[in-house]
């Protein structure tokens, strides 16, 4: 027996494909540890309430130690209560004949009541992870709808990108993914994303004297920045497994620390590298004492700052657009 407080896991989104790779491994004490007992509580839409009710019949029947209860609700106010850690998976996606305006002002009309209810009924200390798209902007929308929680409390997934970008230059230089580090994703989790390996390491050599910058430029940026299209159009369907892990990743770093090296996040940008104060935006970052802080003091060459400017030009747009519809309060 562990006389430890469980603590409040909420994720959205729980019927749909990520929440399916999450909850299991969130359930296992990947996430938290395995000593650390959870309260999960589940929040969906009604037509998909019995979809995650008998995922919680799953979750049951693992019999994973950690795991305390399972609660399922389509009433954000009840999801929240208390939440220490929500992950606001479930979103709007994009169908066809859908403008880019109406995807943000469907997912406004998710993330702003979300980011209230976690304003007034999540734990003091929560940390909120935004995996559904465009999840930037979706961040930014709930931390606005949520005035009483620190900003820093709400991040964006890029540790996706992140992983992506490590597992190919792993795989370029015929290295484990676990000698990588320094690698860098700024700006949106969009195709504008900049992965940059300018002061990233492998098994402590730089990558740049190890690969040469045509290879970076035509086919490490470009696939990196745009996997989610290639697994869309290989699986048939867009990526589940590797974003839950991404999560976990995210998560885990945030509580638990990364000693000794980094990696990246969404985050309100605090004005670092010219980038918007405010704006949710990729950058590399530590994690100390249960905070993520923006690296800083990196050079930025030319070649890096033309595309994190680009990429963060598209979040001013994405914010810009959210304000016009009136959503940003
Ligand atoms: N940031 C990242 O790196 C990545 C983000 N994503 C995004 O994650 C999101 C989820 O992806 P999937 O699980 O594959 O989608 P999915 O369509 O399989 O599941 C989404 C679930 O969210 C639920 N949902 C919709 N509105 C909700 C609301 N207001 N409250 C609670 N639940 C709600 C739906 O009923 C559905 O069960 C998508 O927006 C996707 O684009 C996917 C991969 C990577
Ligand atoms: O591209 C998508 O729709 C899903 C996604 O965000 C990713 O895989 O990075």
């Amino acid at each position: 027996m562990t006389d430890q407080q469980p603590v409040t896991v909420t994720v959205t989104g729980a019927a749909g494909q990520i929440g399916y790779a999450l909850l299991f491994r969130i359930a296992s004490g990947a996430m938290l540890g395995e000593d650390v007992p959870i309260r999960l509580r589940l929040l969906e839409v009604p037509a998909a309430v019995r979809a995650a009710e008998g995922t919680a019949l799953e979750l049951a029947d693992c019999a994973f130690g950690p795991l305390v209860s399972v609660d399922v609700t389509d009433r954000p106010a009840e999801a929240f209560d208390g939440a220490d850690v929500a992950l606001l998976v479930g979103s709007r996606p994009r169908t066809a004949g859908m403008e880019r305006s109406d995807l943000l002002e469907a997912n406004a009309g998710i993330f702003g009541p979300q980011g209230r209810a976690i304003n007034d009924h999540a734990a003091s200390g929560v940390r909120v992870l935004v995996v559904g798209n465009p999840a930037n902007t979706n961040a930014l929308i709930a931390a606005t709808s949520a005035p009483d929680v620190p900003r820093e409390r709400f991040t964006a997934m890029t540790r996706l990108d992140h992983n992506r970008a490590v597992a190919q230059l792993a795989a370029r230089l015929g290295c484990r993914a676990s000698d990588v580090d320094g690698v860098s994703i700024w700006g949106n989790h969009s195709a504008t994303q900049y992965p940059d390996v300018t002061h990233a390491t492998a098994g402590g050599q730089p990558v740049p004297t190890l690969v040469e910058q045509d290879w970076l430029e035509s086919e490490f940026i470009p696939r990196v920045a745009r996997r989610g299209a290639e697994i869309i159009d290989v699986r048939g369907a867009s990526s589940a497994a590797s974003a839950a892990s991404a999560a976990v990743d995210h998560v885990r770093d945030w509580v638990h620390g990364t000693p000794g090296r980094w990696t990246s996040a969404g985050v309100a940008s605090d004005g670092s590298y010219g980038v918007p104060e405010g704006l949710v935006s990729s950058f590399p970052v530590r994690s100390e004492d249960g905070r993520f802080s923006i690296v800083q003091g990196l050079d930025i060459p030319a070649f890096s700052r033309a595309r994190i400017d680009a990429s963060v030009a598209e979040l001013e747009a994405e914010r810009d657009a959210v304000r016009g519809l009136g959503l940003l309060g």
